[in-house]
C-alpha cells in the first residue's frame, strides 16, 4: 500500500519537474541548476519504484523534455532521438556493464565499447541527402523536433556538403550545438554596455538562439557544432562507433577530439577517469562521459527503452570543486525580503572560471557548517549556474577565529528580521525597504515579466536611491523631466523609456501575474493562471479550491496566491497600478455558440498524423475543451494517434471513447456542441 504522503509528494515532484522541463527545454531560462534538478527527478523515480500500484501516467520520468516551441514547422524523425541513463557512480556502471554483457550472452567475456565526452550543449539531427544538407531539427519530444535549419546554416564549421565518395541517400547525423565562451563574454559585454539584462550561461544562450525567429540576431551570435551521433542511413555504410567516427572524419565533419575503444568494465571506466582530467581543454562544455556499446549489431540486439537506450549510458561527473578563502560575508537582501549570505572570495579558477563569490544559502546552512570569515572553504560549481560553499576546511581554520553573527537586522532598512515558521529563510518583511523595493522592480522589468527596455539594474538602483520610485505602479507615474535627472541620460534615452512603459500597459496578462512577484508564481503557472482566470480581478476572487482545480497549480501555488491578494499593501499597489492605466491583454476568450467542447475533457496520446501535440490541444482549447495528462473516469475523448500506450489501454478498460485526429478535426468543425 503506498502511503498518502508519498503520493502527495510524487504529485508535487512531477509538476515541478514538469515545470523545469518547461523552463529548461521550451524557454531556455532554467530556474534551478542542473544538480537540483537531477536531484528531484531522482526522488521522483525513487518514489515511483517504490509505489509500483501507482499510475505512472504521463509521469516525466517516462519521457525526454519536449523543446518544441511555436513558429517553427515540425519534423518527424526517421530514427528517434532518445535521452540517455545516467549515473554518477562506478558501482553502478560496474553494473550498467554487467547487464549488457549478461544481455549479449557474453558473460565472461568482455563486451567492446567506446568512451567519448558528453557534451552539454543543444541536441540536434542534421540531415544530408547524397550528401548535402538539407534539414537540422531539435530533439524535441524525441519523435518530431523543431525543423531548425535556417539558424544551423549559420554555424560555420557545418558543411553545407559532405566531402568523401562514400555518401548515403540520407542519413541523419546526431550532435550538439554549443557556444564557446569567448562568444558568450564578448556578447554579454555588449549585452552590459545596452544595459539589458546579461545572460546566465553559455548552454541557455544557445538553446535560445537555435530557437529565434529573428535571423538578422542569430547571424550576430557565433554557434558551433560537434557531431558523434548516428540516426537513420540508407543505405547503411558503417557497422559500430568506432568505424563511424571515421567516417564523420572523412565527411570533414567537426567531432569529438577524444574518443576511446575500450574492452571490459575496467578499461572503460580508466577512460571516464581520463577524460576527466582532460575535459577542461575542450572547446564545448561536458559534463561527463558517454560510454557505448562499440558494434551496432550488439546495439540492436539490447535495444532501448521509450526514453534510452540499453547499451549507453552516461557516466556524470560531480560538480567541480575549488579550494579558497573566505575573506568576508555580505547579506543580500531578495525581492522577497529574504537575507541570503554570500561568500566574498580569494579569487580561484573553477570550471573554466574565476570565482569570487558564493552563496552559502541561508542562516540555517552557515550555522550547520559552522562558516567564518577567514576559513579556508571549498566551493563548489553545480550545473554551471551559482557557485556555492559546500565544504569548511576546518583542520585549516586559524586560532582566534569566531563563529559568524547573523544580522537581526536588516543590513539594508535596518528592520529586525523575522523568521517564519516552516522556512528556511530569515526574512526583511519590511516591503518598503529598498532592496526590496529594487528587487522587486527589476524583476516587473525583466525579459520574462513586462520586459521593460531601458529599465535594467542601473536605472532601478538610481530610481530608488533618488526616492523617486518606491514600488512597481509608481514608474507610471514617472515624467520625462524626472528622468532626465538620471545618469547618462538624454532626451531620446528618457523618452525611449517613457514609451516603454506607456507600452508595457498593453502587456499580456501572463507577464504581468509573473511580474507582480506573488509567491511560488513562475512564468509557466502565470500563463496557467492567465488562461484559467483571464484577469487579475478574477484571480484575486478565486477560492483556493478554484486555485487548485487548474492545471499546474498545486496547493503551495494556491495559497502563495491568496496570502498575495489578502495583502493590505499589495492590495493598494495593484489599485494604484490599474489606475495608472494597467490594461493587460488577456489570452482570447470564446463565445459560447463557439465553445462546442465546454465541459469536455480530452486526453491526447501518441504522435497525431499532422498536428502536434500541442496544436491538438490548441484546437480543444478554442472550443473550450480542457486537456488533462491522464485518463480518468472524467476523460470524455481520448485522442490517440500513433504508439499511444498505456493510455490507450487505460482508455479501453475505463470505456472512454477512443477518436483519431480526423475525427477531432470533424468534431471541432462541427456546428453542434458534442
Ligand atoms: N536545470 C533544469 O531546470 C533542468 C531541467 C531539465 C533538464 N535539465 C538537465 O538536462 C539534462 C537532462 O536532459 P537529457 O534528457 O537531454 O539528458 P542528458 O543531457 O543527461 O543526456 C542525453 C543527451 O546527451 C546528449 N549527448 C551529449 N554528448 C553525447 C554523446 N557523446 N553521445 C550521446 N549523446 C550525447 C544527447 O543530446 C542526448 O540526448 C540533465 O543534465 C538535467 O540536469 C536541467
Ligand atoms: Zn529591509
Amino acid at each position: 500500500m503506498s502511503k498518502a504522503s508519498d503520493l502527495k509528494r510524487i504529485e508535487e515532484l512531477r509538476s515541478a519537474v514538469r515545470r523545469h522541463d518547461e523552463l529548461y527545454y521550451r524557454q531556455a531560462e532554467p530556474e534551478i541548476s542542473d544538480f537540483d534538478y537531477d536531484a528531484l527527478k531522482r526522488e521522483l523515480a525513487e518514489l515511483e519504484s517504490a509505489n509500483p500500484e501507482l499510475p505512472l501516467g504521463d509521469s516525466p520520468s517516462l519521457a525526454v523534455g519536449d523543446d518544441r516551441v511555436d513558429g517553427f514547422a515540425s519534423y518527424r524523425h526517421l530514427q528517434p532521438m532518445q535521452s540517455l541513463d545516467n549515473t554518477y557512480s562506478q558501482e553502478e556502471f560496474v553494473a550498467f556493464v554487467g547487464r549488457v554483457e549478461k544481455g549479449l550472452e557474453i558473460e565472461g567475456k568482455s563486451a567492446r565499447m567506446t568512451v567519448e565526452p558528453k557534451i552539454d550543449g543543444v541536441a540536434v539531427s542534421v540531415t544530408y541527402e547524397n550528401g548535402e544538407l538539407v534539414r537540422a531539427v531539435t530533439r524535441g519530444n524525441g519523435i518530431e523536433g523543431d525543423d531548425i535549419t535556417a539558424n544551423v546554416r549559420f554555424i560555420e564549421r557545418l558543411p553545407t556538403r559532405l566531402e568523401g565518395t562514400v555518401l548515403p541517400d540520407l542519413i541523419e547525423i546526431r550532435g550538439e550545438i554549443f557556444m564557446h565562451d569567448e562568444e558568450f563574454e564578448r556578447l554579454n559585454v555588449e549585452r552590459r554596455e545596452q544595459g539589458l539584462e546579461e545572460f546566465k550561461n553559455p548552454r541557455n544562450l544557445a538553446a535560445g538562439t537555435v530557437k529565434m525567429l529573428d535571423r538578422e540576431e542569430v547571424a550576430k551570435r557565433k554557434l558551433d557544432i560537434v557531431l558523434y551521433g548516428l540516426g537513420e542511413c540508407r543505405p547503411v555504410v558503417v557497422s559500430s562507433q568506432s568505424e563511424y567516427r571515421k567516417q564523420l572524419i572523412d565527411w570533414g565533419l567537426p567531432i569529438v577530439e577524444r574518443f576511446w575503444e575500450v574492452e571490459g568494465a575496467e578499461a572503460a571506466w580508466a577512460a571516464v577517469e581520463e577524460l576527466d582530467e582532460i575535459r577542461q581543454g575542450f572547446a564545448y562544455p561536458t559534463d561527463g562521459a558517454v560510454v557505448k556499446l562499440d558494434s551496432f549489431r550488439q546495439q540492436d540486439l539490447l535495444g532501448a527503452t521509450s526514453k534510452a537506450p540499453r547499451w549507453a549510458i552516461a557516466v556524470k561527473y560531480a560538480a567541480e570543486q575549488a579550494e579558497t578563502i573566505l575573506n568576508s560575508i555580505t547579506i543580500q537582501v531578495g525581492r522577497t525580503g529574504a537575507l541570503t549570505p554570500v561568500a566574498e572570495l580569494e579569487p580561484v579558477q573553477l570550471a573554466g572560471t574565476t570565482v569570487s563569490r558564493a552563496t552559502l544559502h541561508n542562516q540555517e546552512e552557515m550555522a550547520r557548517k559552522d562558516v567564518r570569515i577567514g576559513d579556508s572553504v571549498m566551493i563548489e560549481k553545480a550545473g554551471e549556474i551559482i557557485p556555492a560553499v559546500v565544504r569548511v576546511l576546518t583542520e585549516k581554520r586559524l586560532e582566534g577565529s569566531e563563529p559568524f553573527v547573523f544580522p537581526e537586522t536588516c543590513p539594508a532598512c535596518g528592520t529586525p528580521v523575522s523568521k517564519i515558521e516552516g522556512e528556511v529563510a530569515v526574512r526583511c518583511l519590511n516591503i518598503e525597504c529598498p532592496d526590496q523595493v529594487r528587487g522587486r522592480l527589476e524583476h516587473y522589468a525583466s525579459r520574462q515579466c513586462l520586459d521593460i527596455e531601458g529599465l535594467g539594474e542601473a536605472v532601478v538602483d538610481q530610481l530608488v536611491a533618488t526616492g523617486k520610485v518606491s514600488n512597481i505602479s509608481d514608474i507610471y507615474r514617472l515624467e520625462f523631466e524626472q528622468l532626465l535627472e538620471l545618469e547618462k541620460f538624454a532626451e531620446k534615452s528618457a523618452w525611449n523609456l517613457v514609451a516603454a512603459i506607456e507600452a508595457s500597459k498593453g502587456v499580456e496578462l501572463w507577464r504581468l501575474l509573473h511580474g507582480l512577484g506573488i509567491p511560488q508564481v513562475g512564468a509557466a503557472a502565470a500563463k496557467d493562471l492567465a488562461k484559467a482566470f483571464g484577469g487579475v480581478k478574477e484571480l484575486e476572487g478565486a477560492s483556493l479550491e478554484q486555485l487548485i482545480e487548474v492545471d499546474g497549480i498545486g496547493e503551495k501555488t494556491a495559497n502563495g496566491i491568496r496570502a498575495y491578494f489578502a495583502d493590505e499593501k499589495n492590495k493598494a499597489v495593484l489599485v494604484s497600478l490599474f489606475e495608472a492605466g494597467m490594461n493587460p491583454v488577456a489570452p482570447e476568450k470564446i463565445s459560447e455558440a463557439e465553445a462546442i467542447f465546454a465541459g469536455k475533457t480530452f486526453v491526447i496520446t501518441g504522435t497525431l498524423p499532422s498536428l502536434k501535440r500541442s496544436e491538438a490541444k490548441a484546437i480543444v482549447e478554442s472550443k473550450g475543451g480542457k486537456v488533462a495528462g491522464s485518463v480518468s473516469k472524467k476523460t470524455d475523448f481520448l485522442v490517440a494517434g500513433e504508439a499511444a500506450g498505456s493510455k490507450l489501454a487505460k482508455a479501453e478498460s475505463l470505456g472512454v471513447p477512443v477518436i483519431d485526429e480526423a475525427r477531432l478535426l470533424e468534431m471541432a468543425g462541427s456546428a453542434t456542441s458534442v
